[in-house]
């Protein structure tokens, strides 16, 4: 059974269209990065997950039931975007109230505050905590009660190198016992390595969905190939007689863009010629971003 599954969603707040035939799906154990700028339809798509909107056309099904069911709703967990709390009570009372809420045991407050990082600030006042606690305070919130589905709208906004760092290894261990996760962000940096799909959506469509090995290979953007020292100046006059899209960089180095038929070639002429100091780089997550964002200007300028 699919955890999530959306299938042909349109979504209108009045006369607006903000998703257009949405298919979507996550299964256990899955880390679905849901990629798009301010605006694309991130949070609506959430939001009917959760059953807090009804979608004008299509159906949402979450944990094999209507998304809003009492019982789905349960074995939800919810980072929102802005996360709010009572700033008279302390983290730790915070947590017991959710706990209550949600028919969480209390005895996992403690254990989830040190968890996030909280552990020596449990028994200060919410009001005295750096956005970033709260946002750890959001996420504890969000895992009490070991729900199946963890849904995180930015979760990184707010926090700091490590905390994010530490925010990404939290989700490999929730993904590694089962928990499927959609994850929304415009922060694409550190995110590739922790999610199994990336969705991508602009302007309320779904441009693409899919690994990162299979967006690639869908893309056919170039792998960038980098060459550094001294024979660096031969490579990029070889290259560029050879018609390959190729550029000095910084110091001695030189970069090819190396399309699929060209990569291999490329690789065997740099260990045939011993070359040092090879850099391959081959697609990011944000070259796809990128890519698929001007494909999705392209075809949004050429609609009526
Ligand atoms: N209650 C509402 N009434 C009218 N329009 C809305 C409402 N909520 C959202 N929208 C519009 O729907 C579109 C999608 O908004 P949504 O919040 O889903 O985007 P998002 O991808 O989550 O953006 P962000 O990254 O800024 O949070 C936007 O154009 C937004 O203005």
């Amino acid at each position: 059974m699919k955890l999530v599954d959306i299938h042909g969603v349109t979504q209108r707040y009045g006369k607006l269209t903000v998703l257009h035939g949405l298919d979507l799906s996550l299964d256990a154990g899955e880390v679905l990065g849901l990629l798009g700028h301010n605006g694309a339809g991130k949070t609506t798509t959430i939001k009917l997950i959760l059953g807090l909107l009804r979608p004008s056309e299509g159906e949402v099904r979450v944990l094999g039931r209507a998304a809003s069911d009492l019982d789905v709703r349960r074995q939800l967990g919810y980072l929102p975007e802005n996360v709010t709390f009572y700033p008279q009570l302390t983290g730790r009372e915070t947590l017991r109230h959710f706990a209550r809420l949600k028919g969480a045991a209390p005895s996992e407050v403690d254990a989830l505050l040190e968890q996030v990082g909280l552990g020596p600030a449990a028994g200060r006042r919410v009001k005295t905590y750096s956005k970033g606690m709260r946002q750890r305070l959001g996420l504890a919130q969000a895992i009490l009660g070991h729900p199946r589905l963890l849904l995180l709208d930015e979760p990184t906004v707010g926090l700091d190198p490590i905390a994010t760092v530490e925010l990404y290894r939290l989700v490999d261990r929730l993904r590694a016992q089962g928990t499927g996760i959609i994850l929304c962000s415009h922060v694409l940096p550190g995110v590739e390595t922790h999610i199994s799909r990336a969705a991508i959506l602009a302007g309320g469509r779904l441009q693409t969905v899919g690994s990162l090995a299979e967006l690639r290979r869908e893309a056919g953007l170039p792998t960038r190939i980098r060459v550094a020292g001294h024979q660096s100046g031969q490579w990029l006059s070889r290259w560029r007689d050879a018609g390959l899209d190729v550029r000095p960089l910084d110091g001695e180095r030189v970069e090819v863009l190396a399309l699929n038929g060209h990569k291999q070639q490329v690789l065997q002429t740099l260990i045939d010629g011993q070359a040092q100091d090879l850099e391959v780089l081959p697609p990011s997550l944000e070259d796809l971003y990128r890519h698929y964002m001007q494909r999705a200007e392209q075809a949004a300028g050429g609609r009526p």
